[in-house]
């Protein structure tokens, strides 16, 4: 589904991502990991436009995507939320979604309508409930609790169909209990709607119980791929980052 090859991004003399290669196979849920600084957000800023790459290559369904704009990229099928959710906070969950609707399909006009199309309400409410926002669709979105507002990011690139998600820390900020009930509705939208997905996460019993597969950055650089259980095992991620079981119970 996505291929990467040789990436590089370089910030002055700092490679924040340095040739950098791997693959999200169509249908997969990765785990994107690493210390802080080890360029896990660069690199989904690099697949979804925000940066361009110094070197590389990035292959989305066969065709390079490498250099597109945001808005290139988003039309692709590849949709991205943020560690810190990104709306309109004065606006309604329901205007929220139906503004990026709008602006998506090119229904620029829709927008200053009291009345949208009834396909842009429609899809609204049906990416609302998908991330159970539905009751909340008319609360302002500023008035929405912190788990609801990242719930509410995710749906914004939702809304716009990806066949690829990327989601920066879903769980940022948030206690374990709802933590967890983040994790259950990503894990819940990554099966009802086929999609191919990738997260970044520092909590790695989330990782661990939910990814197929784990990809971990270090320095800008791929340290380790594979399985939960390779990864867990891994020498050269458990010197570099994990640490050892009985350092992690001292910790
Ligand atoms: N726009 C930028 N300009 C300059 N340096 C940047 C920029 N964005 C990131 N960096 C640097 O690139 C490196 C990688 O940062 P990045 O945010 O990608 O890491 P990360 O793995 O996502 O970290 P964290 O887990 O703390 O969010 C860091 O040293 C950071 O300071």
């Amino acid at each position: 589904m996505l291929q990467i090859r040789g990436l590089t991004k370089r910030f002055g003399g700092l490679a924040a991502i340095s040739d950098v290669t791997m693959e999200f196979p169509a249908g997969s849920l990765t785990a994107v990991i690493g210390p802080n600084g080890a360029g896990k957000s660069t690199f989904f800023n690099l697949i979804s436009g925000a940066f361009r790459p110094d070197a590389g290559e990035i292959v989305f369904k066969g065709e390079t995507i490498t250099g597109l704009d945001r808005a290139a990229i988003v039309r692709r099928g590849i949709g991205r939320a943020f560690q810190v959710a990104s709306f309109f906070p004065s606006m309604t969950v329901a205007e929220n979604l139906m503004a990026a609707i709008a602006a998506h399909r090119g229904q620029w006009g829709d927008l200053n309508h009291r009345f949208p199309r009834q396909g842009v309400r429609d899809r609204a409410m049906e990416v609302a409930e998908m991330l159970g926002l539905h009751d909340n669709a008319d609360t302002l979105s500023a008035n929405l609790s912190h788990g609801d507002q990242k719930l509410l990011d995710i749906a914004l690139a939702l809304a716009l169909e990806p066949s690829m998600l990327l989601l920066d820390e879903p769980t940022a900020g948030m206690g374990p209990e709802e933590r967890w009930r983040m994790i259950e509705k990503v894990q819940r939208l990554w099966q009802q709607q086929h999609l191919t997905l990738a997260f970044i996460e520092h909590d790695m019993d989330i990782v661990f119980g939910i990814s197929s597969s784990i990809r971990v950055l270090c320095y800008g650089r791929l340290l380790a791929e594979g399985t939960p259980d390779e990864i867990r095992n891994n020498p050269a991620v458990i010197e570099a980052y994990l640490g050892t079981p009985d350092a992690e119970e001292d910790a």
